[in-house]
């Protein structure tokens, strides 16, 4: 279980994250929900290492990661897919893949349920990344941080841009990744999301930011009484 709390978090004297607080559960996904600027992307780099927090604890299955580096988190089982998707584009497919297992020891062989959940990266893996379309670039952004067989998978507004038939390809993905992983156990995901019908059918749980701070927690069964929609509408 990942336990965020009371996380601070500046760029320079701007205070980013105002003591954000949340919880992810394995079998469950939850939900980061906020209008653009809030703070969501500045969140997963906290919990991923990549910007510095001032004050807070972040904990995955009871290890206190907040101080350690990059590489650790990702060694500890925490997979994460950048908004933006940033795969390589010069590299093929499965070279790709093979950058997703850096956190692992050398000769760890890709998991072969990446081409089940995924059957267009088995049909392209000799083609460069740069040419695939984005719903397959963000279907290989998945897989490459799906490859270290991560516990917990954290995913950066993975619908941005997206063409409709394969995102509901990838909520399928994450429907069945929270309740089975890749090998039966189950798998907590930490979804980073804007497009509220998406979700809105996700979301074990979700949480509201705003100006850096939580807002609104809840089942996702209650989004729409508690009236989310409103609270991130553009
Ligand atoms: N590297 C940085 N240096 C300074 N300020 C930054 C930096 N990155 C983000 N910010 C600012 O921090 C705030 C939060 O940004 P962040 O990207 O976390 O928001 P977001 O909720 O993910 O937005 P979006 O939905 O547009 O991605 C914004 O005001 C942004 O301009």
């Amino acid at each position: 279980m990942l336990v965020i709390e009371d996380v601070h978090q500046y760029y320079g004297g701007s205070h980013t994250l105002r003591g954000v607080s949340l919880q992810a559960r394995a079998g469950e996904i939850t939900v980061v929900l906020g209008r653009n600027g809030v703070g969501k992307t500045t969140l997963l780099k906290s919990l991923m290492g990549l910007v510095p927090i001032r004050q807070g604890r972040i904990a995955f299955d009871g290890v206190e990661l907040a101080r350690r580096p990059v590489h650790e988190r990702a060694r500890r089982g925490i997979g994460y897919v950048p908004q933006g998707r940033e795969i390589f584009p010069r590299l093929t497919v499965r070279e790709n893949l093979l950058m997703g297992l850096a956190s692992r020891p050398a000769g760890t062989a890709l998991p072969a349920q990446l081409f089940e959940l995924f059957p267009v990266l088995a049909e392209m893996q000799s083609r460069r990344g740069g040419d695939l379309s984005g719903g397959q670039q963000q279907q290989l952004a998945i897989a490459r941080a799906l490859a270290a067989r991560p516990r917990l998978l954290v995913l950066d507004e993975p619908t941005e841009g997206i063409q409709p038939n394969i995102i509901q390809a990838i909520g399928r993905v994450l429907r069945q990744l929270a309740r089975q992983g890749l090998d039966g156990e189950p798998m907590a995901i930490l979804l980073v999301e804007q497009y509220y019908d998406f979700a809105r059918e996700l979301a074990d749980r979700y949480v509201v930011l705003e100006r850096g701070a939580v807002v609104a927690s809840g089942g996702g069964d209650e989004m729409d009484a508690h009236g989310v929609r409103a609270m991130v509408a553009l």
